[in-house]
């Protein structure tokens, strides 16, 4: 394109005006030697043609010369004219001569008559020599020839004369285009002259503008009638059209260099694009590169495929030839085989066919579709080859336990023939040893009565167990047997809770939620679970099922005499309950209160005692005997010093102290009402109180007598192990060790669940916590609390107000609640006077504030309310066996802040606490019990909030989550009863 631009620009130049070629030279660095070669070429070939034109007039006149003679001559013309070509001396002459018409017509005549003559002359001696005749003749013909050469002669002049004419007339155009190609000359002068110094002409110009006015007159062309007086000033004129030709070609040429420009920028464009589409053309390559090895690899799936197809053959094969009648469905086989071959064979198509790179995009798409759609395929064929390989596996399995169970089937059989025709020998053997440990007291009347029956009906399991231990020791056999006693009667354990409270109709705090948890657990794992409670006034009677009274009267013993007891039995979350309701005249039970009267060390033991009277009564046959914390802790010894004696010796006694900071102590005066001998029972190894000594201490009395004792969580465990932590009692506790285990309380997940709690406002869960804002919201407008800032955290306390709970720390979380911007509910009462007061006149303080609230009550509902609704809660505790309401709050997606202490310690782990595995840190914890622990815990806590709005959500979900369910707890217990169980029974045999 830059060359054809350039041939037009030069052929303009040559057409319009040689002079400017030159300028072009100046933009088009490569030409101007060219150019300037042409002009010089130009201007050598005109003076050449000039020079050629001189010659061939030249010419053009000795041609006719010669013909002339050479026409007289016999047609020798053409020889002469060659001659006269070549003849350089003659060209030279008539070089010199050239304008001499007569001299030329002078010659031709004066070559005439010489020729004449010389004819004449030739005759005459001709005539000397021939006769006269003949001479006359010769004369005629001379003559004749003399006339045509006359007339010859004639014709040459007029040939002459007009030969000469054409000379002038072309003399006359050569001197007119001689003139013109001097002009020409003179004007490629001038034109280079020009294209050196168009500047200087350009100042010359103004130069004479300013000194002569007349000149501009004459410029502008105002005095024509001096222009051929002036030549200075025409040649200005042509100089100023000249200059303004220049300016014109300058300009167009700018506009051309403009183009050019454009041109180079488009140019440098396209170049850009040319290496993008290099690179993306080298990436495409790259990507087909990669799709091939993907090929590859994708071509190497059928062959697994292949391979699983034949160990799918194969255990097709051993199916068939095991059963045939399971036919299998090769069909969907064959069906995926095929697609595999065709993938495949498009696939190698693929890889032989070298696809050209504009078609590479187009490639890839198709590529990657098939790719996309054969691994789909694969992982439809993965799923449905390994759906098959799976029930072909599970129907090989099943065949194969069939095959087991038949072929033990046919082995017992013929083992059972063999056992059942075994000899009445055998049968009498296992009867006599039944006899022999009944007679030597090795087992009870009742055990050996069970056994006997097994042995009588020739029970396998009794045939069983006496071959499998034929060999061992006695005591072997004798626990085996045993064992057999009580598995083979009962499906499970039969546990009797004994207790002064059950959650939710008669609860004052934890203890009411673990008998119903607890219970709930373990009847689930298939126990026999009962619950005996005294028969408050202030029970929650809506909540009791299928309530009655008995239609007996168990009487029992107290202060010397039998008090007759009224039973009731009703179901509470579907469990059986015994309530008893003492005829004492002391209404023992009809205070409205659980706890706190002044004789709850005669109600108590009044009521551990009647319980054990009703288990008597009724025939019960309990396995376990569970009786918790001080209030029924007079189970323990009761029943090995009375009920044991009197027959109830099947149970074995499970005491868990729920909170070693109540043991109920008494004088020991009054441990005889309860019927127990206060000589015996008041002694430093049995229920005298390690401090006082005239005093007896029934939770001491229990870790005696009880076969297991347990605490509430681990770290309480060894707590109260310390002379701290154990007030008193760490000495009889580490003594008895053996039997003493701490095992973490759990929460009822049904009672406590917020996705079915019908307490609370909007039901919610880890998925979808939006109900839990609804909850927040709604406790505000109960509460009379600002509710306009959604995102203004919400702490919430609910407990007992007494000082484990740390009653200084939560007061001062109050306060530093309201410092760090967030809001504040406390849901409490205090059985202590002074510290209830002091609450009271935090709440009336507090009566109209917009961000703290004090409910000094017990409220159930509004518990599982303020639960819901907050956002952290605060678990101060000085001391804390084990603690509920941090799991409960975590269960409702409320991060707890608690002190490291007993059951808080064993279930809440600071989010930064590195100790211990990410997924276990579930809220806040400090250790020292000050204001500023606690101040500095709650600092972090609401940074983490409001800094981590995410966090705190994943914190809140990942807590919601976490398991606090009874089901381990329980199974703890499950296998201590066991234990126990079967440790009794050994040790009963051994006795
Ligand atoms: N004022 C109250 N109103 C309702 N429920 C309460 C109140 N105080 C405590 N609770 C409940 O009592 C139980 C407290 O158990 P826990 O944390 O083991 O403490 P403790 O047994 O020492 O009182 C929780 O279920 C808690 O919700």
């Amino acid at each position: 394109m830059a060359s054809e631009a350039y041939s037009l620009v030069l052929g303009c130049g040559w057409i319009r005006a040689t002079p400017r070629s030159p300028r072009f030279a100046l933009f088009l660095p490569s030409r101007p030697l060219a150019v300037s070669c042409k002009m010089r070429q130009k201007h050598f070939s005109s003076q050449q043609k000039r020079q050629q034109i001189k010659r061939v007039s030249r010419e053009q006149l000795r041609p006719n010369i010669n013909s002339e003679s050479h026409n007289n001559d016999n047609g020798l013309s053409q020889k002469a004219s060659s001659d006269g070509l070549s003849n350089q001396g003659q060209e030279s002459v008539l070089s010199n001569d050239d304008d001499s018409e007569h001299d030329s017509k002078d010659m031709a005549e004066a070559s005439v008559e010489e020729t004449k003559s010389e004819m004449e002359d030739e005759i005459i001696q001709e005539h000397q020599r021939i006769p006269l005749e003949d001479l006359k003749s010769m004369i005629r013909n001379v003559e004749k020839n003399v006339s045509s050469l006359n007339q010859a002669e004639v014709g040459a002049l007029q040939e002459l004369d007009k030969i000469l004419s054409d000379k002038e007339a072309l003399q006359a155009e050569i001197n007119i285009k001689e003139m013109k190609l001097a002009e020409t000359d003179a004007q490629i002068k001038v034109a280079a002259q020009e294209k050196i110094n168009v500047e200087p002409l350009e100042d010359q110009l103004e130069k004479l503008k300013e000194v002569a006015p007349l000149g501009n007159g004459i410029m502008e062309g105002n005095h024509s009638s001096f222009s051929g007086e002036f030549p200075i000033v025409l040649e200005l004129n042509a100089l100023r059209k000249e200059y303004s030709v220049v300016k014109d070609d300058i300009q167009t040429l700018k506009l051309k260099l403009n183009d050019v420009i454009e041109t180079e920028e488009r140019v440098s464009l396209l170049e850009k694009e040319c290496c993008l589409l290099d690179t993306s053309l080298a990436e495409l390559q790259s990507q087909f590169t990669n799709a091939l090895v993907d090929v590859d690899k994708l071509s190497s799936l059928p062959s697994y495929y292949k391979a699983l197809s034949e160990k799918v053959k194969k255990l097709l094969g051993s199916v068939d030839s095991s059963n045939k009648e399971d036919q299998l469905d090769f069909s969907e086989f064959a069906k995926l085989q095929q697609k595999v071959d065709k993938l495949e064979a498009s696939i190698s198509k693929a890889n032989m066919t070298e696809l050209p790179y504009e078609k590479f995009r187009l490639y890839e798409e198709i590529l990657q579709k098939k790719i996309g759609s054969f691994e789909k395929h694969l992982q439809v064929s993965d799923q449905e080859i390994h759906s098959q390989i799976q029930l072909f596996q599970e129907s090989v399995r099943e065949f194969q336990d069939t095959l087991d169970k038949l072929q033990e089937d046919s082995k017992k059989r013929s083992q059972e023939q063999i056992l059942e025709n075994l000899p009445w020998e055998f049968w009498s053997r296992l009867l006599l040893l039944i006899d022999g440990w009944l007679l030597e007291k090795k087992i009870s009347t009742n055990d050996a009565k069970s056994l006997r029956d097994m042995a009588w009906k020739k029970d396998s399991r009794i045939r069983d167990a006496y071959l499998a231990c034929e060999s061992k020791g006695e005591h072997e056999r004798l626990t085996t047997f045993l064992k057999l006693t009580y598995t083979s009667t009962r499906p499970g354990l039969h546990i009797i809770h004994i207790a002064a409270e059950m959650a939710p109709v008669a609860k004052v705090g934890g203890l009411g939620d673990v008998i119903t948890g607890l219970s709930k657990a373990l009847q689930r794992k298939g126990h026999l679970v009962e619950i005996v409670l005294p028969k408050y006034d202030c029970i929650q009677y809506d909540l009791i099922a299928d309530l009655k009274a008995l239609d007996v009267v168990i009487e029992s013993y107290f202060d010397g005499q039998l008090f007759r007891n009224k039973i009731w039995v009703g179901t509470i979350e579907g469990l059986p309950v015994y309530f008893i309701e003492p005829h004492h005249p002391a209404k023992f039970f009809w205070r409205g209160t659980y706890y706190g009267e002044h004789d709850d060390f005669k109600r108590f033991s009044f009521f551990s005692r009647a319980a054990l009277e009703l288990l008597y009564e009724a025939g019960k046959r309990p396995d376990i005997i569970h009786c918790h914390d001080w209030q029924t802790a007079f189970v323990a010894p009761l029943y090995w010093d009375i009920y044991a004696a009197k027959g109830l010796n099947s149970a074995r006694i499970c005491f868990t102290c729920h909170n070693f900071e109540h043991q109920g102590t008494a004088p020991a005066s009054e441990l005889s009402s309860c019927g127990l001998d206060v000589h015996q029972m008041n002694r430093s190894d049995r229920m005298q109180d390690n401090s006082a000594h005239d005093r007896v201490n029934p939770v001491k009395g229990a870790i005696v007598f009880s076969n297991i004792v347990t605490t509430v969580s681990p770290t309480y465990a060894q707590e109260v192990c310390t002379a701290e932590g154990g007030r008193g009692l760490h000495e009889t506790l580490k003594s008895f060790s053996k039997k003493f285990v701490g095992i973490l309380n759990g929460i009822d997940t049904d009672a406590w669940n917020p996705s079915t709690d019908k307490y609370i406002s909007a039901q919610f869960h880890a998925d979808d916590l939006r109900g839990k804002a609804e909850n927040k919201n709604a406790i505000r407008k109960h509460l009379k609390l600002s509710w306009s800032n959604s995102s203004q955290p919400l702490v919430g306390c609910i407990t007992r107000l007494v000082p484990q709970k740390g009653v200084h720390l939560i007061r001062h979380a109050i306060y530093r609640t309201l410092e760090l911007g967030g809001q504040f509910v406390l849901l409490g009462s205090s059985p202590v006077l002074h510290i209830q007061r002091e609450f009271e006149d935090i709440a009336m303080h507090f009566n109209s504030h917009p961000d703290v609230r004090l409910l000094l009550k017990y409220d159930d509902a509004l518990s599982h309310l303020i639960y819901a609704a907050s956002d952290m809660f605060i678990i101060p505790s000085l001391f804390e066996p084990c603690g509920l309401t941090q799991m409960i709050a975590m269960r409702y997606g409320s991060v707890p802040i608690a002190r490291k202490t007993g059951g808080l310690n064993d279930s809440v782990f600071d989010v930064n606490d590195n100790t211990v595995p990410e997924q276990y840190r579930n809220g806040f914890t400090f250790l020292p019990p000050t204001e500023q622990g606690l101040s500095s815990v709650m600092g972090r806590a609401f940074r983490y909030y409001s800094t981590n709005p995410e966090g705190w959500q994943q914190l809140i979900q990942k807590d919601m989550t976490l398991d606090f369910s009874w089901d381990s707890s329980a199974s703890q217990y499950e296998e201590l009863y066991e234990r126990s169980v079967i440790r009794a029974r050994t040790a009963a045999a051994r006795v």
